[in-house]
């Protein structure tokens, strides 16, 4: 089942590195489905760009097999395959030579449908960024309304990230550039914030006042699947937790903007991130995994039996703000994890007083919002367990799992077909301004410096199980344990 929405406006969209991984597993996908679901005009074109020496009709090929083996069910279908095939076209080019740039510039000027939106994606690594934007005008490619889309990893801290952000400033205002953090084209992601601002319920409890802590876990079971090189060089803290798990904090600690726009969304973002205090060393907790169950070990996996990058991390942060100070924010994400879940759980406070005495026992309530698999929310609230005997508490689920309450129409669009749509819309909301990112690796840059000058060593865990043991003392030191994983 594909959500169908109406067409957008004409595009040209030129995936820049159109051979490359992203494109065969994401890019392609993403807009096959949206032009199965009849959001791409005979006008719209794909043209795809990068150094191999492909004709069209090769690269339609190319293209075939990346939705035969990444765009499931509805590559089976021969006509929408050749359908979308027709929107496809390529150029040899090089980001860093003169080659084919101007071959490209007369393709995007010759067939452009009147009013079409044009975008390049940079599917590359960010060195070839510059080099890119630089040619890109060079070659008359763009103009004030063409739009820019570019990957993490942006930058691998701070001063790089100002660089990448000053180079694209040379050739774009920052309403062109779309950084993309996928977790944020994700359904469920997006509806942390209807949940937070389309509900009366919540926002009165959304505080430290009764709300005892916040747990963040990002959980895979996958290892670094072929990305050792990228991966040995950022680890968990650059991959995950200064885009990914920081946008999820961002939209559960922030003040309700006053719009559901681009700016007052991503102003409010900002005020969290910059609210965020350091964290203590002995509040991180870096893994890595060992081999187990047949999986081999991290260190295997990426070819280096020296190697110190973390691929676990949980930490304990906190907001130095009036709606949050004293309420701790627990952080955890990794790799060979036992399974894949991603959640969010909401602890609220114990009542203040127990009027059925202690042999009833004090429950809390706890709102937990799965983003993945089986995206949902639970709100766990405390009843009389049944029978005769005397008043005793016990939790259960008020639960909604939207594939059940909502039926095929929860089935969403994936987040890269909702965030390439954006684009071509022209609504940044869902993407992360210069500012957010660079307060961000402000944040993360000391942590990290710390536990490279303190010569830290991450500690091992078995693939395929919770993670680290420190990382539940951790917890217990507070009086506290993680939900999720190790259900
Ligand atoms: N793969 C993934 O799942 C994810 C990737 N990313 C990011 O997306 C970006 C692309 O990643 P990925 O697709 O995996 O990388 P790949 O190495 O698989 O692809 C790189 C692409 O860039 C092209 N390219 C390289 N050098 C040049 C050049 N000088 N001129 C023109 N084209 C060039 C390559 O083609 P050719 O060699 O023919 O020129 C290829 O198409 C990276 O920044 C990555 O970190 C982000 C999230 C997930
Ligand atoms: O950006 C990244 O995200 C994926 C996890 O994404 P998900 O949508 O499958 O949850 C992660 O595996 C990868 O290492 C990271 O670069």
């Amino acid at each position: 089942m594909v959500s169908r929405t109406i067409p957008v406006q004409a595009f040209d969209l030129v995936v820049i590195g159109g051979t490359g991984d992203l494109a065969r597993r994401k890019i392609l996908p993403a807009l096959f489905k949206r032009f199965c679901a009849g959001q791409m005009s005979d006008d719209c074109r794909l043209i795809g760009a990068a150094r191999r020496d492909l004709d069209a009709a090769q690269y339609r090929d190319f293209v075939r097999d990346a939705l035969r083996e990444f765009a499931g069910e509805l590559a089976l279908n021969e006509a929408s395959v050749a359908g979308f095939c027709a929107h496809v076209d390529y150029v040899a080019i090089d980001a860093r030579g003169d080659m084919g740039w101007q071959k490209l510039s007369d393709l995007v000027a010759t067939g452009e449908a009147q009013d079409a939106v044009r975008a390049f994606y940079f599917s590359v690594g960010p060195s070839l960024f510059s080099d890119i934007a630089e040619r890109l005008e060079r070659f008359g490619l763009t103009d004030s309304d063409s739009r820019v889309v570019v990957e993490k990893p942006f930058g691998r801290d701070l001063e790089t990230a100002q660089a990448l952000n000053a180079q694209l400033a040379q050739y774009f205002d920052e309403g062109q550039i779309y950084r993309i953090d996928h977790y944020l084209g994700k359904e469920t992601v997006q509806n942390l914030m209807a949940v937070r601002f389309g509900n009366m319920l919540f926002e009165p409890l959304w505080n430290a006042q009764y709300i005892d802590h916040i747990q963040i876990t990002v959980a895979e079971s996958v290892g670094v699947e072929g990305r050792g090189e990228y991966y040995e060089r950022a680890g968990a803290m650059r991959d995950m937790v200064q885009n990914h798990l920081m946008q999820l904090l961002c939209l559960i600690a922030m003040e309700p903007p006053a719009h559901f726009d681009p700016d007052a969304v991503r102003d409010e973002k900002l005020k969290v991130i910059r609210a965020l205090d350091g964290v203590q060393p002995h509040h991180i907790v870096r893994g890595q995994y060992t081999a187990s169950d047949g999986a081999l070990s991290y260190r295997e996996d990426v070819g280096n039996e020296r190697s110190k990058t973390e691929s676990f991390i949980a930490l304990k942060c906190h907001l130095n703000n009036w709606r949050w100070a004293g309420t701790p924010f627990y952080l955890r994400t990794g790799k060979r994890l036992s399974h894949r879940d991603s959640e969010i759980t909401v602890v609220f406070k114990d009542t203040p007083h127990s009027i059925f005495g202690p042999e009833a026992g004090r429950h809390r309530n706890e709102l937990t919002i799965q983003l993945q698999p089986n995206e949902g929310i639970t709100l766990g609230v405390t009843i009389k367990e049944p029978g005769p005997g005397g008043m005793r508490l016990v939790d259960v689920p008020l639960d909604m799992s939207f594939a059940e309450a909502l039926g095929p129409a929860a089935d969403a669009p994936d987040a890269y077909e909702r965030l390439i749509m954006d684009v071509i819309r022209g609504n940044q909301t869902l993407f992360m301004r210069n500012d957010e990112v660079e307060a961000a690796w402000a944040w993360t840059d000391p942590i990290i410096h710390g536990w490279e000058a303190r010569g830290d060593a991450p500690k091992p865990y078995d693939a395929y199980s919770a993670g680290p043991d420190d990382a539940a003392l951790m917890m217990r030191r507070d009086g506290r344990d993680w939900k999720g994983l190790e259900k």
